[in-house]
């Protein structure tokens, strides 16, 4: 059996980054810089207004309330080059150009409306405030240079970088190629179609639908799914089929542990794959087995119950995802455990738990009941994995612990994503 951080090194250092792709701005949610982005073009554009009132030329000097200006022209949102000519303001929208040779914009309350043109145009008014060069105006550049760094490399594309990206117009963004993910679930007890009665003795396959929703959402791409029976000739056809369909990674459930039907090892050492580790000291989970094949795809073989699948998914095949993807190694966030929890020492847990906040909004974490690796109920309630370290038998209320959000992509949230 295997420490629970030595088992995570050796999936690291197994995982190689994936080659770039280049996709449409429209695909780009959910995947990964493949190298930096530099700035095309400046951001906003053209110089504009973040208000709608009246533009003014300050020469510099700060203009006092009271003073009287003709408007000479009216400047919308998508209107073109404009040139101010003399003393005049003009009447101006929020987004539109600065006409050439004006720099400040006063906000249409805080003008008096002295004249009126007959389709309503302002023709002449009265500042009620004084204006500083440059007040309200949005320069060009201002947001993102021309030439500077618009996101790095090995940075998750998520909604807010579509819009920065779209802002930049830029139609394709190359990212990370989508690791290759084929999930096998073994044992003869699953029925996968919900339409089908159970008989005697069988079970609903809940965890194919879960990785086969989260592989995805984690950034990497299902290219085969199969529920093989508890026979090794089968599961040893289904690898085959998976490596064909270039699986380079390989994700079976159940047939891990000590039963009769447990063959995954000996299925694997078979087909000429070399177990990096089988067996792990943590809860739950503990007989997780990680593999190389010959094709050089990595082999997780995640234990059966549902609970110690998601762990496996969690805190060993993402994390190899994220490698694979450039994304930098994640960090635990550290938060004080919101009471105190006993444990064995020797096994490193990682509990459902979730993030909660006390009445001065202080940040905890608490573990839920129904720790068992088959309560999937609880799952609902959580929002984070908590990892109690194995060498201790005893933590307090207070004392920090290693969380986990639910999906590692979570952790953009906190900003720990760029390199
Ligand atoms: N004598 C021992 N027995 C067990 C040990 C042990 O150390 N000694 N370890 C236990 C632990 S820990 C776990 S975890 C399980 C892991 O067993 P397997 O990986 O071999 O998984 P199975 O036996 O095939 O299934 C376990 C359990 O999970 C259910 N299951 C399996 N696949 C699915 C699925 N896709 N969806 C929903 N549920 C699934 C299965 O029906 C079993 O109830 O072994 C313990 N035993
Ligand atoms: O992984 Mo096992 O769940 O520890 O029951």
């Amino acid at each position: 059996m295997i420490a629970f951080e030595d088992a995570l090194e050796h999936v690291l250092v197994a995982c190689t980054p994936l080659p770039a792709e280049r996709v449409t701005l429209a695909e780009a949610l959910g995947r990964v810089t493949a190298a930096e982005i530099r700035s095309p073009v400046d951001l906003p554009a053209f110089d504009n207004s973040a208000m709608d009132g009246f533009a003014l030329c300050t020469q510099g000097r700060r203009i006092d309330a009271g003073r009287e200006f003709d408007v000479h022209g009216e400047q919308a949102a998508g209107d073109g080059l404009q040139r101010a000519a003399g003393e005049g303001a003009w009447s101006i929208m929020t987004g539109a150009r600065l006409p050439d040779g004006l720099d400040a914009i006063i906000p249409v309350e805080q003008v008096e409306v002295l004249d009126r043109a007959d389709d309503g145009r302002v023709t002449r008014m009265r500042l009620a405030a004084a204006v500083e060069p440059g007040q309200h105006r949005r320069r060009a550049g201002e947001d993102v240079a021309c030439g500077a760094l618009a996101l790095p490399a090995g940075h998750w594309i998520g909604a807010n970088e579509v819009m920065l990206l779209a802002g930049l117009g830029l139609a394709q963004v190359d990212v990370a190629r989508r690791p290759r993910a084929a999930l096998l679930s073994t044992g003869r007890e699953l029925v996968d179609d919900p339409a089908v009665p159970l008989q005697p003795g069988q079970i609903r396959n809940s965890s194919s639908p879960f990785l086969a929703t989260r592989i995805p959402a984690a950034g990497g791409e299902i290219v085969l799914r199969e529920t093989v029976p508890d026979e090794p000739a089968q599961f040893s056809a289904a690898l085959e089929r998976a490596i064909d369909a270039g699986a380079e990674l390989v994700l079976s459930t159940g047939a891990v542990s000590m039963g009769r039907f447990d063959f995954i090892p000996d299925v694997l050492r078979e087909r000429g794959g070399e177990i990096v580790f089988h067996k792990v000291a943590m809860r739950p989970g503990k007989p997780l087995l990680f593999a190389r094949l010959p094709s050089g795809a990595l082999c997780f073989g995640l234990p059966g119950n549902p609970v110690s699948t998601a762990v496996g998914l969690r805190l060993f095949v993402e994390p190899a995802m994220r490698v694979m993807l450039g994304l930098p190694r994640e960090q635990a966030w550290r938060i004080p455990l919101a009471h105190d929890v006993g444990k064995k020492a020797g096994f490193r847990l990682h509990q459902k738990a979730r993030l909660k906040l006390d009445a001065r909004a202080a940040l905890s974490v608490e573990l839920l009941a129904g720790q068992e690796s088959f309560r999937t109920r609880p799952l609902v309630e959580s929002t984070v994995w908590a990892a109690l370290p194995a060498e201790v038998d005893a933590l307090r209320a207070g004392d920090p612990v290693d969380v986990f959000p639910l999906a590692h992509e979570a952790g953009v949230m906190l900003g720990a994503q760029s390199k």
